[in-house]
């Protein structure tokens, strides 16, 4: 479960002072599948970086399955993020010089795991996005969405409990958007892990289980799970 108390960001100060996140408490279940939409500069992006551990907030907390994301060391943190979340982003952000197996192996490789041990978990989770015949590939041999498989499997490789997607289809057209929603979804059902996703797409939104709504730094509709 991810849960979120009092969470405030602010950028700069003064006259530039920028309150992209104010108060927002939020609650989402373990397995969920849930978007955040809401009117550009609302604090969406800003959101999944605080809730993530990607960035510190100004005032609040984060608990992620139990583990106090800033209330941790930074090393700890870092360690939690690596072992326990994937992430995976609009511009893919694949190494252009390495393969799609050496890609998806790194941050295994990064943990400390053998190269042996890490390919072959890497050809896995290739397999699971379905691009078994493009191990050797490199990203610009690829398209669009072959990419952002390769980066859906680099993040769910170390077999994470929560995958962060920030506007994971903005750069495919409406096809491809739809199959890598559902290759997340797959992922969801199959591997229960919870999925966040930052998306414009009213479309990739409607294939979640809820809608979080933002506007101007704060959560106008689906903070909580509405239960049955
Ligand atoms: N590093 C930063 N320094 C200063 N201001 C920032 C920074 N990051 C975000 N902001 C500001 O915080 C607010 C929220 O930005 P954020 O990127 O979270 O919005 P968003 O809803 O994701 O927007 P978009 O849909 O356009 O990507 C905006 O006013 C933005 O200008």
């Amino acid at each position: 479960m991810i849960q979120a108390n009092q969470l405030s960001k602010s950028f700069g100060e003064g006259e530039s002072l920028v309150r992209a996140l104010k108060e927002i408490d939020l609650r989402i279940e373990e397995s969920e599948m849930v978007s955040i939409v809401g009117p550009s500069g609302c604090g969406k992006t800003t959101l999944l970086q605080v809730l993530s551990g990607i960035d510190e907030p100004t005032a609040g907390k984060v608990w992620i399955n139990g583990f106090d994301v800033y209330g941790a060391k930074e090393r700890d943190r870092s360690a939690f993020r690596l072992q326990h979340t994937g992430f995976v982003f609009q511009a893919f952000h694949l190494i252009p010089v390495l393969s799609a197996l050496e890609n998806v192996a790194l941050p295994l490789i990064g943990q400390g795991i053998p190269s042996k041990k890490a390919n072959e978990l890497s050809r896995h989770a290739l397999e699971q996005v379905g691009l078994e015949s493009k191990l050797a590939a490199l990203p610009a041999e690829l398209s669009g969405g072959q990419n952002q498989r390769v980066a859906i499997a680099r993040a769910i490789v170390s077999k994470p409990s929560v995958i962060w997607a920030d506007e994971p289809t903005g750069a495919l057209d409406t096809d491809t958007s739809h199959q890598i929603v559902g290759l997340l979804r797959h992922i969801n059902l199959t591997m229960g892990t919870t999925i966040v996703i930052v998306t414009h797409d009213p479309k990739v939104a409607g294939q979640c289980d809820r809608i979080i709504r933002m506007e101007n730094g704060r959560i106008t509709a689906g903070a909580k799970k509405v239960s049955e």
